[in-house]
């Protein structure tokens, strides 16, 4: 599955929404007037292929593969097209993508198509919202954040969408200073999550590039200072914090999951910490709070044998507190937020902090353990080579 996720990918990666996606939708000659379809109008089927040309941000080749299977659905009904030769990659992947529809019939398909496009559009209109919305905090900037405050809630936005929200040094440090604003302002909750089609690639690779005159093991303590704090900041939060899981999550971005109050996910996140393949070790206190979740076997799985496991899969194991179709996953995730901000915020809070303060001192002891381990590992040999065989190969997990 995630192969096949990849392989899309690469292939719809050479084709963008402007110029494939709509230039693939044949204008069509509805009656336009009402003609009430299973929960959507002909209006508003028109009204929401009109609005796909309006939206500003890419939302990522998964996504738009599947507007261009649901409006062909919706359009000509099941896929009954011959099946495009293997070595045609673009027809290929979209062919795949409409025939994974089945037999859904045209009235859901366009309803399905409404509700995307619904939930696009609001994604933005919300996020530029936001944006325009209060900046969290007493001035403070960021260049690879969007912080906002509106609600009563503050979003922490990774904002790197290019490089599918990898983490920088400088983002380690504005993340760090985010929480600690937040920590401090008059929110009720608050929420990290990323920009575009992933919530985060993890940590950036390209950091271990940047070796200071004093040479590697110097690099490898900066490094560990900077996780120690980083991981702290999580540890010592308090007030509910939520991880709105938008998209795939990698490496430290999934490990430090296990120190938020609650993690709602797309159904098209998964969940992967490939340290072994990286020559490295877990962090973010995953070493403890991981096999407490699901156990040492499942633990193990992921965070020695780098098993990626699906948004289903993680809420089975713990990891995860509920999973929501891609299609709604926006509205209903904030929907449910903007209410539970309107809760008391001290009963909140207090609350948090009892459910927490108990374990606090070891997780502490926990990320100081591994951090002294990674600051090893990040010398080694296994992890100079898995980190230039990215860079060379550009291999992908
Ligand atoms: C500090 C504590 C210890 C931390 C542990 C961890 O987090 S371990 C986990 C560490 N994480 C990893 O090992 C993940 C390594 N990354 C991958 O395996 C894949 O990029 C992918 C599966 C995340 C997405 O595949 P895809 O085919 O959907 O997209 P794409 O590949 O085309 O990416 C678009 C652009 O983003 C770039 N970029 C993305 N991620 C990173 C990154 N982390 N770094 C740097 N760059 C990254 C990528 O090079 C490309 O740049 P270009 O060519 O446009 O200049």
């Amino acid at each position: 599955m995630a192969g096949v996720a990849l392989r899309c990918s690469a292939v719809w990666r050479r084709v963008t929404l402007t110029s494939s996606v709509r230039s693939n939708i044949p204008s069509l000659k509805f009656h336009t007037t009402a003609s009430p379809m299973m929960g959507v109008t002909m209006e508003q089927f028109e009204q929401a292929k009109s609005k796909l040309s309006t939206l500003k941000n890419d939302p990522g080749n998964e996504v738009k593969l599947k507007i261009y299977a649901l409006f062909k659905q919706a359009t000509q009904g099941p896929c009954n097209a011959p099946k495009p030769g293997m070595l045609d990659f673009v027809n290929k992947a979209k062919w795949d993508a409409w025939k994974s529809l089945g037999s859904i019939s045209q009235d859901e398909a366009r309803q399905k198509y409404c509700d995307l496009i619904g939930s696009l559009v609001e994604a933005e209109s919300g996020s530029s919202a936001q944006v325009s919305a209060q900046p969290a905090g007493s001035g403070a900037t960021y260049k690879m954040l969007l912080v906002t405050k509106e609600d009563d809630i503050t979003t922490i936005k990774l904002n790197r969408p290019a490089k599918k929200n990898a983490i920088t040094t400088e983002m380690y440090n504005e993340i760090i200073a985010a929480l600690e604003q937040a920590a401090t302002d008059d929110s009720v909750i608050t929420v990290v999550t990323g920009a575009g089609d992933f919530y985060s690639s993890g940590n950036d690779l390209t950091n271990f590039t940047k070796i200071p005159e004093n040479g590697v093991e110097e690099m490898a303590r900066r490094g560990a200072d900077l996780l120690r704090k980083y991981v702290n900041a999580y540890i010592d939060f308090p007030k509910p914090l939520v991880a709105v899981v938008n998209g795939p999550a990698v490496g430290v971005s999934v490990t430090v999951l296990g120190l938020f109050d609650l993690v709602y996910a797309t159904e098209r996140a998964t969940f992967h910490t490939p340290f072994s393949q990286l020559g490295q070790s877990a962090e973010g206190c995953s070493s403890y709070i991981f096999p407490k979740l699901m156990g040492a076997a499942k633990a193990s799985e992921m965070l020695l044998f780098n098993k990626k496991l699906t948004a289903v899969q993680a809420c089975e194991l713990g990891l995860v507190t509920e999973v929501f179709p891609d299609s709604s996953f926006q509205s209903e995730v904030w929907t449910r937020l903007k209410a539970y901000a309107k809760l008391p915020r001290n009963s909140l809070a207090l609350s948090k902090q009892l459910i927490r303060s108990v374990e606090k001192e070891r997780l502490h002891a926990v990320n100081d353990a591994e951090v002294e381990r990674l600051m090893e590992r990040w010398t080694s040999d296994e992890c100079f080579n898995a980190v230039m065989s990215f860079f060379q190969a550009k291999a992908k997990l």
